[in-house]
């Protein structure tokens, strides 16, 4: 989910779907009889069925079933290889972010190229199509080119996402098309599958979960003014357009919950639009996931990173999966509101790679053990905190022996705050793109912390990332390259691998052996080896497990290197 999506996250007003705007009321009285019909009511209040779910059963190896605690999940119907397809689906609507909207076209989002740069509507200014899709959905546009054109100045004077209120728009049009006897789409018209796509309707996002009741108050005042306003102007240009405020409150809800990032092709790590796709939404979040997405154009895939067994739920991961499990959780809480269930969360921490990501050297020698913080009482208790070995079970708070511990700024929770201070400001100075007192700054952090905190503790591998793209910055590959080995070293031991984030820097790896390889033009030899390098089983690392990401799309690779379909190799295979 989008960050500044997240940060308005949500608290819309149970949809009252009867309730309507005075305005839109008045005008349905002279317009038109037509109103909610009350099966659709009660497909949005339904957390039991996936109307086309026979669609998903016919083409993909997976069902809709419920399980307590978790709502909707999708199930394996049978074994699944690795690499295997879940599903592709395309976008029921999606909107380019506002930074990214000259980026690609907002029928299609196929990228836009140098030589093709699209079509920008003169109206709003706001909306840019390709030739193909300009020629057929103009008309389309027109209509509620005005509301569009609009939608900026709302967002600003109300504080709240223009992203969010164009989705919801287009959400609200699709909903009205459902009702309005005059569209070609019929209130009856559920999802299907063409070629080999799932084409979603609207009924088939109406039973996505909302978390209405977990909004923050403010939240829901911003985006409810801003649908007032977003209504009454859509009712005086859209004709037959019904929807009232709450509808468009209850749809900015769902959104929040459910969309999904889309990426630009041939960049990776960018999500340039945000788009509903509610078969891939009933995927749960699984902070081991078995699954992953790539998104090519209006298109979602959804690809199997391991063997599955049939029975077993398949999940995406929605967020960093490089993060303490308490982070992990707070940000599920706040952000997606809800606790998350999944095994890597509820296994006793003790066992669990997760004591290592907050986890500092054991101070008793001899020891080679973490200390792990306890859990304490009140999540909101000062220190001292009260930190345990994981091997020689020392318990250490503030009343140990001097003899045993390191002097007191060295003490778990001390240690902990220096460190993010520490990297705190080496960030800022990072971000100011002083990439030269940056990188001094970063591996000065690394020097002092290492061998402190745990080799895996967050913090350390937080410094990682900024400190390569220094190094890449300043022209230094070969410190760029070590930097991200050590990056995927610590990635492998944490993460679920193959993963998108491994994936993501085995990428790296190879572009920078690619820049390695291009500049040498001195020594023969030394570029000999570093292309022997860009097409070495590491970079083959890169190629297989990045591919789960860009099946359909081609990623600019160098030397000529080609997709093989070994999905279901592990990357350490290939290391
Ligand atoms: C995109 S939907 C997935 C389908 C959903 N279960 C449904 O019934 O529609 C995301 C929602 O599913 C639930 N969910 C997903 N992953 C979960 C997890 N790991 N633990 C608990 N609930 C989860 C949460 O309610 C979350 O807001």
């Amino acid at each position: 989910m989008e960050e500044s999506l997240q940060q308005l996250s949500i608290a819309v007003a149970p949809p009252t779907a009867n309730a309507e705007s005075s305005k839109l009321r008045k005008r349905k009285k002279k317009k038109s009889k037509s109103k909610l019909p009350s099966s659709l009511n009660a497909l949005a209040n339904s957390t039991s069925s996936l109307p086309s779910q026979k669609c998903v059963e016919a083409r993909f190896p997976w069902k809709v079933v419920i399980r307590s605690g978790r709502g909707r999940c999708a199930i394996a119907t049978r074994d699944i290889k690795a690499g295997e397809l879940i599903v592709s689906e395309q976008a029921l609507a999606f909107v380019l972010r506002s930074s990214y909207r000259t980026a690609a076209c907002h029928n299609c989002c196929k990228d836009f190229t140098e030589a093709s740069t699209g079509i920008q509507c003169q109206q709003c200014n706001h909306s840019f199509f390709c030739e193909e899709c300009w020629q057929v959905t103009q008309n389309l546009h027109r209509d509620c080119c005005p509301v569009i054109r609009k939608i900026g100045d709302i967002a600003a004077q109300e504080d709240c996402d223009g992203d969010l209120l164009r989705l919801a728009l287009l959400l609200g049009l699709k909903r009205s098309s459902l009702f309005n006897e005059s569209s070609k789409e019929s209130f009856d018209s559920m999802g299907e599958i063409k070629g080999d796509v799932l084409v979603p309707s609207f009924h088939d996002a109406m039973g996505l979960q909302t978390h209405r009741n977990k909004i923050s108050a403010s939240w829901r005042s911003s985006v409810r003014k801003a649908c007032e306003r977003l209504v009454d102007h859509a009712a005086s240009q859209i004709s037959d357009f019904q929807n009232s405020a709450e509808d468009l409150e209850y749809l900015a809800a769902l959104i929040n919950a459910n969309a999904h990032g889309m990426g630009a092709q041939g960049v990776h790590n960018t999500d340039i639009a945000i788009g509903i796709f509610p078969f891939v939404s009933m995927l749960n979040h699984s902070c081991r996931p078995n699954c992953c997405f790539s998104s090519d154009r209006n298109f979602m895939h959804v690809r199997a990173t391991h063997d599955v067994r049939n029975n077993t739920e398949l999940c995406l991961s929605y967020i960093n999966l490089y993060e303490a499990r308490d982070t992990r959780r707070e940000q599920l809480a706040t952000t997606k509101h809800f606790d998350c269930a999944c095994t890597r969360c509820t296994e006793p921490l003790t066992s669990s790679v997760d004591r290592f990501l907050e986890g500092v050297v054991c101070y008793v020698k001899g020891c080679s053990g973490v200390l792990v913080k306890q859990p304490q009482e009140s999540p909101a208790a000062q220190p001292p905190e009260l930190w345990q070995c994981d091997t020689c079970s020392g318990i250490l708070d503030a009343t140990l022996s001097s003899g045993q511990v390191r002097p007191l700024a060295e003490r778990p929770w001390n240690l902990v705050y220096y460190a993010q201070e520490r990297l705190s400001a080496a960030n800022l100075v990072y971000k100011e793109r002083r990439f030269k007192e940056a990188r001094k700054l970063l591996e000065d952090f690394l020097l002092e912390f290492t061998g402190k905190l745990h080799p895996l503790h967050v913090l350390l591998f937080d410094a990682l990332t900024p400190l390569m793209n220094c190094c890449r910055v300043l022209g230094d590959a070969e410190g760029g390259t070590k930097v991200c080995r050590n990056i995927i070293n610590s990635l492998e031991k944490v993460l679920n691998s193959p993963c998108i984030e491994l994936a993501n820097f085995y990428l790296c790896l190879g572009e920078m052996y690619s820049e390695r390889a291009d500049s040498v033009d001195s020594s023969a030899i030394l570029a000999k080896r570093y292309k022997k390098q860009d097409s070495s089983p590491h970079a083959n690392g890169v190629i297989l497990c990045h591919e789960i990401r860009v099946h359909t799309v081609v990623h600019p690779l160098k030397h000529g290197r080609c997709l093989i379909h070994v999905l279901g190799s592990p990357v350490n295979e290939f290391t």
